[in-house]
């Protein structure tokens, strides 16, 4: 019978995200033998600085990747978070599962919520779109920095005495670490980013053998609402990390699409949605991106491109 590898990060997240593949593969193709690949990826080695910092989001995918174009895998799953909107020449994106919860959540010290942090309390977070978000609610709040694996840093922001740390409910679940949580948090207070909740599982655009494989792992509503994601981020993405959020659900044959794009101290936020069709899903990404670039996101992109062009200099 016949046998497929799978590519994967070792974070325990990682892990049980290709095991989890490996095993919807195998419910679907009993007797299908799969191995694991795991690799360490450039954005693993360098957990000290933020992630914006060093390269941004690719940086845990780009060595995956590899592996499947030099034929030592063939799949890999990823965050589909984790991606960037441009694949490499070769490679698709064969199927996406069903969502699991998109929402963020906080994780409080001593049951604290949003609504109770004290005034000036600080919060974990490495995301430009959580600092955002969580600083135009709370001017107030001092961010601080916490990377590494989701394990890591809960850890860190306990040693650390923050007041808490804003994580997404989909790695907590996966992770069985659901007790951590003292606040889920609508899309309305904080939007999610584009894929978050969404596994990506790739594979050469040549492989007919896997695709085929894949095919039966495609959930419809899943894909429609990250090709409206996806399309919103492809048209505001231009290359840097700038915080933005970007969030899909579907009703019936409606997609309702809301983004956000701002500065990452929160003082200067762009919000907006739309509706419509869900044949329409792509085109409704690159308007409602038009719509927040002629409100203010462009302005916003423009100073992030000319301040990372200083910090590079
Ligand atoms: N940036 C890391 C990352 N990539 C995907 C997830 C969670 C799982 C998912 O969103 O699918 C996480 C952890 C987090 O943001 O808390």
């Amino acid at each position: 019978m016949t046998h497929v590898r799978i590519a994967t990060r070792q974070s325990p997240l990682a892990l049980w995200q290709a095991r989890h593949v490996g095993a919807l593969l195998t419910s679907r193709h009993p007797g299908l033998e799969v191995t694991l690949v795991e690799m360490t990826t450039e954005g693993d080695r360098f957990l000290s600085a933020p992630l914006s910092a060093v390269g941004g989001k690719g940086l845990f995918v780009k060595e995956i990747e590899q592996a499947l174009l030099d034929g030592r895998a063939d799949i890999a799953v990823h965050s589909l978070k984790d991606m960037t909107s441009v694949f490499p020449e070769g490679l698709m994106l064969a199927a996406v599962p069903e969502r699991e919860d998109p929402r963020d959540v906080f994780c409080g010290l001593g049951g604290l919520t949003l609504d109770t942090l004290p005034q000036g309390a600080r919060v974990g977070t490495s995301s430009l779109r959580r600092s955002c978000i969580l600083r135009s609610r709370r001017p107030d709040v001092d961010i601080v920095s916490v990377r590494g694996n989701v394990q890591t840093r809960l850890a860190r922001t306990r040693e650390q005495g923050l007041a808490g740390a804003v994580l997404a409910y989909a790695g907590l679940k996966r992770l069985g670490l659901e007790d951590v949580i003292t606040q889920v948090l609508p899309p309305e207070v904080s939007l999610p980013a584009v894929g978050q909740g969404v596994l990506a599982i790739q594979c050469r655009t040549d492989d007919a053998r896997v695709r085929a494989l894949l095919a039966p792992l495609e959930h419809d509503t899943t894909r429609i609402a990250v090709t409206a994601e996806r399309a919103l981020l492809a048209k505001l993405e231009g290359g840097c990390t700038v915080p933005l959020a970007g969030h899909a659900t579907v009703s019936g044959d409606t997609v309702f699409l809301r983004g956000l794009v701002g500065r990452p101290d929160g003082t200067h936020v762009v919000r907006g949605e739309v509706r419509g069709p869900v044949s329409q899903a792509h085109a409704l990404g690159e308007s409602l991106a038009d719509d927040l670039l002629s409100r203010g996101a462009a302005d916003i992109l423009r100073d992030f491109a000319r301040r990372s062009e200083a910090r590079e200099s």
